[in-house]
């Protein structure tokens, strides 16, 4: 697997230091407020286990599976609610994390659902953000890194499902790509 990366953009000790800084400025931020923190399946569950380990207050942790993306490296441009979460939003103070913003679909599609759920904040976190990709007017509150407009996997991020589990964030070779 680990043969088919063309060039490492962020190393797994750079997102592992940076989960512990944008945990310290979580557990400063929600400290008493007892947040939901919305995981977004599936590239975000390694952001959102590691990151989770570094807020050293209490949080409610749920998950909801969105997809936009079809095979390959575009955006189908249509969110579909794949698993809605277990909790109810309203009143609470909804924190969604993320693995990447790219077209922004995705979570202005979120923030508007959570908004109409009436929660009483709603806010975003995401390891990575591709400002190039992006359509639709959306910024994240907090952002670990900025990444170029080139399509990206590991550490949650997929292509047609593979590179998920790499411990770090890469451009695969061009003759990986299939489309
Ligand atoms: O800003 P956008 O262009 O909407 O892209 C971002 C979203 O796309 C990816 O999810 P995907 O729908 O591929 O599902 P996955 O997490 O299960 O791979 C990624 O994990 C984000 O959730
Ligand atoms: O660059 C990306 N890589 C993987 N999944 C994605 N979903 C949106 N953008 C990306």
């Amino acid at each position: 697997m680990q043969s088919d990366i063309k060039e490492v953009l962020i190393t797994e000790k750079e997102i592992a230091n940076k989960c512990a800084e944008i945990g310290e400025q979580l557990t400063l931020e929600y400290k008493d407020k007892f947040p939901l923190l919305v995981g977004v399946l599936k590239g975000a569950t390694p952001f959102m286990a590691d990151l989770s380990r570094y807020i050293d207050t209490h949080v409610e942790m749920d998950f909801m599976d969105v997809s936009s993306y079809g095979s390959g490296t575009r955006s189908s441009g249509e969110v579909k609610i794949l698993k809605d979460l277990d909790a109810k939003v309203e009143g609470r103070d909804v924190l969604i994390v993320e693995d990447i913003i790219d077209s922004g679909l995705t979570l202005s599609y979120l923030v508007d659902l959570f908004k109409y759920r009436k929660a009483n904040s709603v806010k975003i976190v995401t390891l990575l953000d591709k400002p190039g990709g992006r359509t639709a007017k959306i910024k994240a509150d907090i952002v670990g890194f900025e990444v170029p407009n080139a399509f990206v996997v590991g550490y949650g991020l997929d292509y047609n499902e593979k590179y998920r589990n790499l411990p770090y964030i890469g451009v695969l070779k061009p003759e990986v790509y299939s489309v």
